[in-house]
């Protein structure tokens, strides 16, 4: 009974954290722990004599669990449902041993908590399904006021959408929050009326105010977590990450996608970290699921390099905001990522 009593509530506690971390719902975490909490509490007294009777090291049960393949979970949703199966499995044989035993409000205790997990369970995949992974287009477009030759963020908007870029960001460091704020609404207007994702960098006011799409994050903004909390669980969060320790942070808190550099110098970013190269570029192709793209010093003439190591997103900034033809430069840069994901089928 000791071992069931924690093979169910470690179940039920994964499931919480990854409802609260990963996805910040407080409603089917509360509703978890009230269900975890009833199975201690209920036999909180029967739990100190059972842990009288403790004896992991002859347990069989450590030999079966340490021969689990963790490569087999590779999914959130697996997780989440081969952790419902233990909770689910542990409380039926509770309720055979409760019955055994007599104790029969234990049993129906037991019971009910099990209905109440096939309900939750199907919430809870519901509630992950809503969700589709983000697809990043092969070229990411940021706006750059001060090199873009004199032309408005909004004029680098029309461009980027008469150029089919499908991805624009608003990234902004020289006007008021007044002024960042009537260029972003009109850039949703633009971007709604064709189609394109329209991400704002840094301000998450300015993105909720307009309804862009999502937000992009540095390292030293708000956490993850507490931005999922405010823009809520279908609007993209993007973050720059410089490291794989900041990638795989990135990854287990929920981005939706990674910024991945600088991968040359660059001089559009100021205080960025130095080069971090090729290298951590092919380090995230090998060990992140999740969408990212490049970034830092790229243009048309070493994007090669970029896409030998693995990159599907690239985002290149001064080389297209400087264009006198932004048009052919976005179209040749597509070109070349295209041609290069043609080549590998
Ligand atoms: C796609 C993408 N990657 C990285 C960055 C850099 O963002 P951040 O670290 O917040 O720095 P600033 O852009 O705010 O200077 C980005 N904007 N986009
Ligand atoms: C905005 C930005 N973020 C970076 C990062 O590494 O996080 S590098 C960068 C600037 C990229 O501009 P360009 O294409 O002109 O070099
Ligand atoms: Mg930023």
């Amino acid at each position: 009974m000791d071992s069931n009593i924690n093979r169910v509530c470690e179940g039920f506690r994964v499931i919480e954290d990854i409802l609260r971390f990963k996805y910040n719902e407080l409603n089917l975490t509360k509703r978890l722990k009230v269900s975890r909490h009833r199975i201690r509490t209920s036999l909180y007294q029967l739990d100190k004599t059972l842990l009288h009777h403790r004896d992991v090291q002859s347990d069989i049960g450590l030999i079966v669990d340490q021969d689990l393949n963790l490569e087999e979970f590779k999914s959130i949703e697996s997780i989440i449902l081969g952790n419902f199966k233990r909770v689910q499995e542990g409380l039926r044989t509770l309720e055979e041993i409760a019955k055994s035993l007599n104790r029969f409000e234990e049993n129906t205790l037991f019971k009910e908590v099990r209905y109440v997990t096939y309900n939750l369970e199907r919430e809870i995949i519901f509630y992950i399904e809503e969700k589709p992974l983000l697809t990043l287009p092969s070229l990411y477009g940021i706006t750059y006021l001060k090199g873009s030759r004199g032309r408005s963020n909004i004029d680098i908007v029309e461009e980027f959408i008469k150029a089919d870029l499908k991805l624009i960001q608003y990234r902004e460091k020289d006007l008021s929050q007044k002024e960042k704020l009537k260029e972003c609404i009109k850039i949703r207007e633009l971007t709604s009326k064709n189609n394109v994702t329209f991400i704002v960098n840094d301000d998450i006011d300015i993105a909720l105010l307009v309804d862009a799409d999502g937000v992009h994050i540095g390292q030293d903004d708000l956490p993850i977590n507490r931005v999922r909390k405010l823009i809520g669980k279908n609007k993209i969060i993007g973050v720059s990450t410089h490291s794989p320790s900041q990638a795989k942070k990135a990854e287990l808190d929920g981005a939706d996608y990674i910024g991945v550099g600088p991968i040359f110098p660059t001089k559009t970013k100021v205080n960025v970290c130095k080069a971090v190269g090729l290298d951590y570029l092919k380090w995230v192709e090998k060990n992140i699921s999740i969408p990212f793209v490049a970034i830092g010093g790229i243009k048309e003439a070493n994007i090669d390099s970029v896409l030998s190591q693995g990159a599907k997103s690239v985002a290149i900034v001064s080389e297209l905001t400087l264009s006198n033809d932004i048009s052919s430069k976005v179209k040749a840069v597509i070109r070349k990522i295209e041609e290069k994901s043609y080549n590998e089928v």
